[in-house]
């Protein structure tokens, strides 16, 4: 249960984007409807057009059950008596004005922006302007933040001139899933994998995030941006993070960040012939999903008809450290995959000596945990097939978390939201390891530029391009792809 004494007005700029509409309110609204925020909390939804309360509730509304089917009018009526709509321009400081009048300095004063990085600069500096950076507010801070390490380090000295580094909470919304930190408590609860979770025993990890979605109506975003920026530099790499961090002392913000950011600068950098090698660049070209047709990448809205963006990136990298030398991680995302699936496959090595002869592949001891659309860990290894033979063939257990627990399991956001409003800085992204990670992929981003390598084409509802398999093949082994 969340800390409901702890009374707070949040302020989104965004309010009329699609993060806030489809995901920040709804996630507010579920936190609301179980009453895990204060009863008189309050929430203004910055725009820049003219709008009433009534008719941005209304749309809020539309949006919100669109995206999620469990919204009940009547909830939200309550709900949204809680909501404000402030016409605002983040780079108009008069608007700005407003918010002394509106906010309550008493309580905690969130800012979250939502808005595309540009503008984080003007936001800060006006809120500065109306003195409403005090000591009782917060910022949040959506990804990317920035383009590349100098943009990145440009937005945090900035935001640094007005708000305190434990006044400001960088969203990695991959850390508020359920999911994953049930991946924490897997490793740090229990003693059972800790033995084996090193080079001495693990051969290889894979870490995939999929989906089958394009870019949808934010092509102008994704062409700045791309699935490196999008997905790799934040999700990806705190992924990698949670599975090779050594074990913290404790749940502390700062001893959890302390124990990424090891990892982060344990990866080996990546020299331009590593990148021409180990890093395949995909973009999707038409074809169908669940059985529809769907549009390539450069028929998508808003996309330029050369666009050499990526919708697809698979990388092998390796952690310089004891617990992991020579162990390859072989990370891959990518938009209008064949099905929306987000796992880790750590691949155990073979015994030593084989005196059983088997059916069914090499790769006998492999952990699959999924995290989502379903959320499951998959524990295989080999047993003797029944009858007069010592053949083996490949078992598994199979544990399902939305069968063994019952209470619903809380969306990313709504998870850090709480923390936010909590106060609580460990699921957010501390500034040094957002540097660390920067600095890994900037070669990446280097090299593909120098080079103006172009993207390898892959069919919409496919697993990625061919190089992708290749990355693995090259190595004895292959992805892990098995349909929910
Ligand atoms: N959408 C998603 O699924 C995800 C988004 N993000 C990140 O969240 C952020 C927002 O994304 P998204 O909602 O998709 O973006 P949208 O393009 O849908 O929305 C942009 C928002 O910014 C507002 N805005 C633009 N210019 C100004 C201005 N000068 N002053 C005040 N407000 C302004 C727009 O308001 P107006 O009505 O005035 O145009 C709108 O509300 C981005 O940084 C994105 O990378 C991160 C993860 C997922
Ligand atoms: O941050 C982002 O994440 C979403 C995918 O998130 P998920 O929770 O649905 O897995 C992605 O679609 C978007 O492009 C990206 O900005």
């Amino acid at each position: 249960m969340a800390d409901v004494q702890n009374c707070f007005d949040m302020v989104l700029f965004g309010g009329t984007g699609d993060l806030v509409k489809r995901k920040l309110l709804p996630a507010l609204y579920n936190a609301f409807v179980d009453e895990n925020i204060n009863s008189e909390a309050r929430f203004f939804c910055v725009g820049r057009s003219a709008m009433t309360d009534q008719e941005y509730s209304d749309m809020a509304y539309k949006f919100a059950t669109e995206a999620k089917n469990t919204i009940s009018a009547e909830s939200w009526r309550e709900f949204s008596k809680h909501i404000r709509y402030l016409q605002m321009d983040a780079n108009n400081s008069e608007t700005f004005n407003k918010l002394p009048e509106v906010l309550d300095k008493t309580r905690t004063n969130i800012f979250y922006l939502s808005t595309s990085p540009e503008l984080f600069k003007p936001i800060c500096s006006n809120i500065a302007k109306v003195g409403m950076n005090h000591s009782n507010s917060r910022i949040v801070l959506e990804k990317p933040l920035g383009h590349d390490l100098k943009s990145s380090n440009d937005i945090n000295d900035y935001v640094a001139q007005y708000f305190k580094e434990d006044q400001i909470y960088r969203i990695d919304h991959y850390l508020g899933k359920e999911s994953v930190q049930n991946l924490m408590a897997i490793r740090f609860g229990n003693t059972l994998f800790e033995a084996l979770w090193r080079r001495q025993w693990v051969s290889s990890v894979q870490i995939t995030i999929a989906e089958d979605l394009g870019v949808g109506s934010r092509g102008d975003f994704y062409e700045q941006t791309g699935a490196l920026r999008d997905m790799l530099q934040n999700h990806l790499l705190q992924l990698l993070c949670i599975v090779a961090m050594e074990p913290p002392s404790s749940l502390e913000a700062d001893v959890i960040r302390d124990e990424k950011l090891k990892v982060l600068r344990s990866l080996k950098p990546l020299t331009e012939d590593d990148v021409v090698k180990n890093v395949i660049k995909g973009q999707y070209k038409s074809g169908a999903i669940n059985g529809s047709p769907v549009k390539g990448y450069l028929e998508e809205e808003k996309v330029s008809p050369n666009s050499i963006t990526e919708t697809f990136v698979a990388v092998k990298a390796e952690i310089q450290n004891w617990r992991w030398a020579e162990v390859p991680f072989y990370l891959r995302t990518g938009k209008r995959m064949q099905e929306k699936v987000a796992e880790i496959v750590i691949q155990f090595k073979d015994i030593p000596v084989k005196i059983f002869p088997t059916a069914g592949g090499n790769f006998a001891n492999r952990l699959i945990i999924r995290l989502q659309p379903d959320e499951t860990v998959k524990l295989y290894f080999l047993a003797k097939q029944p009858g007069d033979t010592n053949r083996l063939q490949p078992v598994y257990l199979d544990l399902n978390f939305n069968e063994m627990f019952q209470a619903r399991r809380t969306d990313g956001y709504e998870r850090l939201l709480l923390d936010v409003i909590r106060g609580k800085l460990t699921l957010f992204v501390r500034r040094d390891e957002q540097i660390a990670a920067w600095k890994w992929v900037e070669p990446i981003l280097d090299t593909w530029r120098e080079l103006k390598i172009p993207p390898k084409q892959y069919t919409a509802g496919s697993w990625g391009p061919a190089s992708s398999s290749a990355l693995l093949a090259r190595d004895g082994l292959y992805w892990h792809e098995e349909i929910a």
